[in-house]
């Protein structure tokens, strides 16, 4: 199969699709991979490294997108790329549909078939391509609130950990899966006084067993979060509905009751957000102020540290690249229920019932156009 791997393009984003090593695999099976100039060069993959392995080097992504049977690639594609898919072209990437209707719309039209990493499954329950990612941005969500929390950022001025004789910072993480449960590693080893909160029993008992009395958890209701929130410091929103919107969890209100000077980092602002007052911003301007509260909410936290990143989701996506190179899609994902779950959209259907549910579109199982 022909491969293609443009350099993303959104502000501050130097992840890319593939490593070298994993061209390599490929090129070893008899596959084409055709890399965009300078795709790696933000994270020290050079042209040369990806020539070593096998790939084509193309100057532009116009080149890539014309060539390519599979597009691979980190983030959702912009406007422009949107308007260079093909019909029957496979996209392989993040899309967070379900707040993004002019994405939606135009992977509709372009009739390729669009695979999101985060609606793929496994057999633990779990989301492995949405997994690693949401690791790293588990862990960032308490640097950007530690941060956030300084004054000259606009928060309260106080130190996480606090110092013996002053209390440390009190911080609320809604949602206890992959973002909380890396969060609340992260927020307990610096010293503060850490709380999980989600609908899940299974997923608190799970962090109690990881966490001892380190962490307290509580389990999700209304008041529950209005409570937790007026009393914080800095809250984490961390919630997940595969492929839904983020349910409005903290209202406008309560955010306006929050301390001022008090921080959110909206972690699950990629779908959309799980503060009724959060808008996605990005890593060259992260944060602005609402009601005294500071938010932070940048969509592709990963990007800050796409070293790291790119290698920790590229051995997570790279089996399914092999899969979907060797088989062709249609095989591919006869074959593998938990690839077909990724699949949002295919030849102008919505295949993904949350995103249809989300925009009130019609919903088409994939089973009966494959
Ligand atoms: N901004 C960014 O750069 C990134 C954002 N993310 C996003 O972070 C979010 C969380 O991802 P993961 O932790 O991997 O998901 P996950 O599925 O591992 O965990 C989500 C948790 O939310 C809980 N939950 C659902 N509804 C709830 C409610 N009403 N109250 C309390 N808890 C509730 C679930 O029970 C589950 O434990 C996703 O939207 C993901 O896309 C992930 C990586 C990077
Ligand atoms: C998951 C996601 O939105 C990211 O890694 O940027
Ligand atoms: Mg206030």
């Amino acid at each position: 199969m022909k491969i293609g791997v443009p350099k993303e393009i959104k502000n501050h984003e130097y992840r890319v699709g593939m490593v070298p090593s994993a061209v390599k695999e490929l090129t070893l099976q008899g596959h084409q991979v055709f890399i965009e100039q300078n795709a790696g060069a933000g994270i020290g993959f050079s042209d040369q490294a990806y020539i070593d392995a096998g790939a084509e080097v193309l100057a532009t992504a116009a080149e890539i997108f014309a060539i390519a049977e599979m597009i691979v690639k980190v983030k959702e594609p912009l406007a422009v790329e949107r308007a260079m898919l093909k019909h029957d072209q496979i996209l392989f990437t993040y899309l967070h549909l379900a707040p993004d209707l002019p994405q939606t719309e135009d992977l509709l039209k372009s009739g390729a078939v669009c695979i999101a990493y985060e609606t793929v499954t496994d057999d633990r329950g779990g989301l492995p391509l949405l997994a690693p990612m949401s690791e790293v941005a588990g862990r960032m969500s308490i640097q950007a609130g530690a941060m956030a929390l300084e004054k000259s950022h606009g928060g309260r001025g106080m130190l996480l950990g606090g110092v013996p004789g002053v209390a440390p910072a009190k911080v609320v993480i809604i949602g206890g899966g992959m973002v909380g449960t890396n969060a609340a590693q992260i927020a307990i080893g610096m010293g503060a006084d850490v709380t999980v909160v989600d609908r899940s029993i299974d997923a608190l008992r799970r962090l109690n067993a990881q966490f001892g009395a380190a962490l307290k958890t509580v389990y999700s209701t209304a008041d529950a979060i209005e409570k937790l929130v007026l009393e914080a410091d800095l809250v984490i929103g961390g919630v997940l509905i595969p492929g839904a919107a983020a349910p409005k969890l903290i209202t406008k209100e309560m955010v306006a009751k929050m301390k001022p000077g008090s921080a959110i980092v909206d972690v699950a602002i990629d779908q959309g957000g799980c503060v009724e007052t959060s808008k996605a911003t990005t890593h060259q301007d992260p944060t602005y102020i609402v009601d005294d509260v500071v938010h932070y909410c940048v969509a592709n936290m990963p990007g800050a540290v796409a070293r790291t990143s790119t290698f920790a989701l590229n051995s997570a996506t790279l089996p399914y690249i092999l899969k979907l190179a060797k088989l062709g899609y249609k095989e591919a994902l006869m074959h593998d229920r938990h690839l077909l779950n990724g699949l949002n959209v295919m030849h102008g259907k919505l295949t993904c019932r949350e995103v249809a549910e989300a925009h009130g579109l019609e919903y088409t199982p994939a089973t009966t156009i494959l």
